[in-house]
């Protein structure tokens, strides 16, 4: 449910930047405000506007409310790129029912850059007290400090299953495993996705700009990110919408990689690229992406075989798909059609998320929900948000931020849960090593 209700009064300035800053050192360090991968991306400081929404209508009222609020702003924007003009950054929660807030948010000022081309946005308010933006970015230079970290329930960067059945929570996670397959044994869904969660903490004054920087750095296929709290590095593109044209990443399928061992680790590609039980699961992924797209694209094409996508800590069976789109829609209008997809729920999608409801026995937040950004014509990316944490506000009393993290993996027929397991520890190690002191 919304909470606004006026259409808030925007203006959007964009002009070229000479300079070329690193977009990680101008984030505010404790509030960080960040979509980047690669030469693309921007860093937003301030806030000009946030919208929230909740419930299962979430996505299609932020898509009516941005449109709403994009048709009533003066947008001076002579750059004209994937990004300038006005933008909000997103967050959404996995659950329709989930306690986490789904967030909209239009930093005062945005730095951006686009392959060669730099510049900066200034939004101000035209129908309130302009509150300015919040002073200019900082000098571009290294974080001063790196979070003093400290975490329970995860191997912490050893990649190891006996590591991580140490942790709390992993015995519940089994057992979990365990019920799926019993359950899609018997025929009541055909994959399901089973997450865990590992908690922790950093110090309040934690400099977030260090392990975003780790995550940009290691993870270039990835989307680095930082909104409202949620912070990580996703390879999974669930939408990018621009100019006409629509393109998805799907992934499913996954094994650790070994790059201390390049034979052991081509093994490792060849056994997922060969494996039925993994094509099986990732077609399941394709399939959902290709039946929610279809009403709204022309010319939908897919890489004919998946491929593996290597990143560091795991490889991946990837599928690209491009398409036309055939009628308006905007780029938070298709996440929410494609949301919540195979790869982060399961195959069929409602037996897959009420099986999600009663076997995790936590509240996903927007961990497997959706994160990007869109612009005032509709255009945006958004990335399926893994690989990340959530960080909470600071505890004075502690003087610590609570640190969330979750991964999970795709059940089907055959699944083995010790292997599942060992599959989360891959990949919780892009936050438990962006993380680590
Ligand atoms: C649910 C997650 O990954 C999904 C994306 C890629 C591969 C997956 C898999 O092999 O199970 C998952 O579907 C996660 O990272 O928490």
């Amino acid at each position: 449910m919304s909470v606004d209700h006026e259409v808030p009064r925007l203006r959007a300035t964009t002009r070229p930047l000479a300079a070329t800053p690193e977009l990680v050192d101008l984030a505010d360090p404790q509030r960080p405000l960040l979509w980047l991968r690669d030469d693309r991306g921007c860093v937003g400081v301030g806030e000009a506007l946030r919208l929230s929404f909740s419930g299962a209508e979430r996505f299609r009222e932020a898509a009516e409310r941005w449109r709403r609020i994009a048709a009533a702003a003066e947008v001076d924007d002579p750059v004209r790129l994937p990004g300038t003009g006005l933008v909000a950054l997103g967050t959404f929660a996995f659950a329709d029912d989930s306690a986490a807030e789904s967030v909209l948010i239009v930093p005062s000022l945005l730095v951006a850059r686009h392959r060669d081309a730099w510049w900066v946005t200034e939004v101000t308010r035209l129908d309130a007290p302009d509150p300015g933006p919040e002073g200019p970015p900082r000098d571009p230079g290294l974080p001063a400090a790196a979070p003093a970290g400290h975490w329970e329930g995860t191997s912490f960067g050893i990649p190891s299953t006996a590591a991580a059945g140490a942790g709390q929570g992993v015995t519940e996670y089994l057992d979990g495993v365990r019920e799926a397959s019993r359950r899609i044994e018997h025929g009541a869904a055909e994959k399901i996705v089973l997450a865990r969660r590992v908690a922790g903490a950093v110090a309040a004054d934690s400099d977030l700009r260090v392990p975003l920087g780790r995550l940009a750095e290691r993870y270039l296929d990835c989307w680095t990110f930082a909104v409202d709290g949620l912070v990580g590095a996703s390879p999974e593109t669930l939408i990018r919408a621009t100019g006409g044209a629509a393109s998805a990443r799907v992934l499913a399928g996954t094994r650790g990689r070994h790059p201390e061992d390049p034979q052991r680790d081509a093994r490792a590609r060849d056994e997922l690229l060969t494996s039925a039980k993994e094509q099986h699961e990732h077609a399941f992924a394709v399939q959902s992406v290709v039946t929610a797209l279809s009403p709204h694209v022309r010319e939908l094409r897919t890489s004919e075989e998946p491929f593996a996508l290597r990143l560091p800590n795991v490889w991946h069976l990837a599928t690209d798909l491009g398409a036309a789109l055939a009628e308006h829609v905007s780029s938070l209008e298709l996440a929410g059609a494609l949301h919540p997809t195979a790869a982060v729920a399961g195959t069929p999608t409602a037996a897959a998320v009420a099986a999600i409801r009663e076997l995790e026995p936590f509240d996903r937040g927007r961990y497997s929900g959706a994160v990007g950004w869109i612009d005032a014509a509709g255009d945006g990316e958004w990335a399926i948000a893994l690989r990340c944490a959530q960080l909470g506000d600071a505890d004075p009393a502690s003087g610590m931020r609570p640190v969330v993290a979750s991964a999970g993996g795709g059940i089907v027929a055959g699944s083995d849960p010790e292997h599942e397991l060992g599959e989360t520890v891959s990949k919780l190690r892009p936050i438990t090593e962006a993380f680590a002191p």
